[in-house]
């Protein structure tokens, strides 16, 4: 509004020979409960005008109104001088900004993010807090692209280590040759099924030596299972042939399997990093750290930085047996990628159990030099849970992605069938349906509130077609969709009819996605955008429910409508598309 911001500017000029600052001027949306559509807060000026806020609301409202031609009424409540905008305002707004192809599109802005998300082990299947990851990951990728950034999506997978070994032991020891094939299990299930075994023998191992005698400590140290494990990753270290070649068959099944959970939850990646590939490369940012003397030596030979001065502790980085921890393979892949990419920021999406580390982890860059430290983010998330007793998993701690996938698309299809809804579709278009409903509460639900926040995800609460739901959305976007379909083509004429006051709040809306974006993207905030299409959704609803569309009175008039609800169904659409959602064009 800045030809408000402008008039206001040369008001207290005129009025009180004072020359404000434009940035000074504070402009907001009007409330709800009061008339216009855009309020000044008039206190600032009272010093000036020597006049109660009232009188001075009055004195700059009579000005503007006689100064700026789309000003057309306003009213002073409470200091608050509230701003009518004439129709030929919001008309002009929604004809040249709105309602072209181009609305909230943004150009290139020369700027290059990386997002890294998922980044699973591959030991076992994904999980409920994965799934709360990828979708955050995804939709601040999508969030970034629309705001104009070149985007690369990157996923680090764990792929080697004692867990993975685990899981190719037990399969040696009890596997008896059987594949996913041969079991009908999905590779990373069958992986998984694996590395429960493991862990089972390996209960009961420590046992019988505690049993014998052993403290817990000693026992976990020597029970047989888990000293194979730990040679079976020196063998694979060394490069053991037969090692290295049943780690890659395992592997193998885990990414097939991965591979359909990210198609089902609708995420992709442009990048892949395998920790087999940069588990050494911290190495060289030891020598490096050692060298800048950021790094200092102990005695036994072992490696740290100390944090203390920072209020952190000393944080080790190399063992004295010259092996790297996490911190070190993450310091060495941050290097890696950023030599790969040079991108100017780099966000990481990991659980909150992880503060820490990446609070150290940038810490450290930040101390050895290195100026593309400060553009990284750790975009930090809590558990989620389900209600108790909602789907146990099967492995019985956590809840499974592939099943809660299912389960919504249950869901669903038990809602809707239920609201009598999916007439005249197809088998496998009712399928379809099901999914796109199911997976657009699921994402809704868990994007719509701030990442940080723990939460208790409830399938059924998250269908609701009336509440403030991902399906609700859906089902406005579908309504619009029906409408235009029995419209018949759509004038391109631009109508001058007078607005009604819903049809001025939907435009003030629409117009208001550019900004919407960049605010999501600026704070890497999905919540932002779910929380906007919702408000778009609930004033097209209000507008649809004042206002016939079809029967509109006059042909000018119903043309517009319906050019409003294309405006509407198009950003509820590109809106719903950044959360990662898909939205039906009937159902
Ligand atoms: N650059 C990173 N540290 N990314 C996060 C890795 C997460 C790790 N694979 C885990 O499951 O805990």
């Amino acid at each position: 509004m800045n030809f408000i911001t402008e008039a206001v500017v040369k008001a207290v000029k005129t009025l009180y020979q004072t020359d404000v600052n434009p940035a000074d001027i504070n402009l907001q949306e009007t409330r709800k409960e009061f008339e216009g559509q855009v309020t000044l807060v008039t206190f600032p000026f009272t010093k000036l005008s020597r006049k109660s806020p009232e009188q001075t609301g009055i004195e700059i409202g009579e000005f503007l109104k006689s100064e700026v031609s789309e000003i057309s009424a306003f009213n002073v409540i409470k200091g608050f001088l509230n701003i009518s905008l004439a129709d030929s305002f919001w008309l002009n707004k929604f004809y040249t900004e709105i309602l072209p192809d181009d609305f909230a599109r943004f150009e290139p802005n020369g700027k290059k993010v990386m997002v890294e998300y998922s980044s699973p082990n591959t030991n076992k299947p994904l999980h409920l807090g994965h799934v709360r990851n990828n979708l955050l990951g995804y939709s601040v990728a999508k969030i970034l692209e629309a705001a104009g950034y070149d985007v690369i999506k990157t996923n680090l997978v764990n792929d080697r280590g004692i867990h993975i070994c685990k899981s190719m032991l037990a399969w040696q020891e009890f596997g008896d040759g059987e594949t996913p094939e041969s079991s009908g299990l999905k590779g990373d299930h069958l992986v998984g099924k694996y590395y429960v075994l493991f862990d089972k023998e390996y209960k009961k191992q420590i046992d019988e030596l505690k049993a014998a005698g052993q403290t817990e400590e000693e026992a976990k140290k020597n029970a047989p299972i888990i000293k194979e494990a730990q040679q079976m990753l020196q063998k694979w270290e060394a490069g053991d042939k037969d090692v290295i070649s049943l780690w890659k068959t395992m592997n193998g099944w885990v990414y097939a399997g991965f591979g359909e959970t990210y198609k089902r939850l609708g995420v992709e990646f442009d990048k892949f990093y395998y920790e087999s590939n940069t588990y050494l490369l911290g190495k060289d940012i030891v020598d490096e750290g050692l060298a800048k003397e950021v790094f200092f030596k102990k005695e036994d030979g072992s490696v740290w930085i100390d944090l203390t001065a920072d209020g952190l502790d000393q944080k080790l980085l190399l063992r004295s047996d010259g092996t790297s921890v996490y911190m070190t393979q993450d310091l060495g892949t941050a290097q890696l990628k950023y030599d790969d990419f040079g991108m100017d920021e780099s966000i990481y999406v990991v659980g909150n159990e992880q503060d820490y580390h990446f609070k150290v982890l940038f810490l450290i860059l930040e101390k050895l030099g290195k100026t593309w430290a400060k553009g990284l983010y750790h975009l930090s998330y809590g558990m989620v849970d389900l209600p108790s007793g909602k789907m146990k998993s099967r492995e019985g701690t956590v809840v499974d992605a592939d099943d809660l996938i299912s389960e919504m698309e249950t869901t669903a299809k038990d809602q809707t069938e239920a609201l009598g809804k999916v007439e005249g579709f197809g088998e496998a278009e009712k399928e379809e349906l099901y999914h796109t409903i199911g997976m657009g509460a699921l994402k809704y639900f868990l994007l719509k509130v701030d990442p940080k926040k723990r939460l208790l995800f409830d399938p059924n609460e998250s269908v609701d077609f009336q509440g403030h739901t991902g399906p609700f959305i859906q089902y406005t976007h579908a309504r619009i969709r029906s409408v235009l379909s029995r419209a018949g083509a759509i004038s391109p004429a631009k109508s001058a009819a007078p607005l009604f006051a819903e049809e001025r709040e939907l435009i003030l809306i629409l117009g208001q996605f550019p900004e919407i974006i960049e605010t999501a993207a600026r704070g890497y905030t999905p919540a932002v955008i779910a929380n906007y299409v919702y408000e778009v959704a609930k004033a097209f609803n209000k507008f649809y429910h004042e206002r016939s569309i079809l029967q509109a009175d006059d042909e000018p008039t119903r043309q517009f409508r319906l050019q409003l609800s294309s405006a509407s169904a198009n950003v509820i659409k590109k809106g719903m598309g950044l959360l990662g959602i898909e939205v039906p064009e009937r159902m």
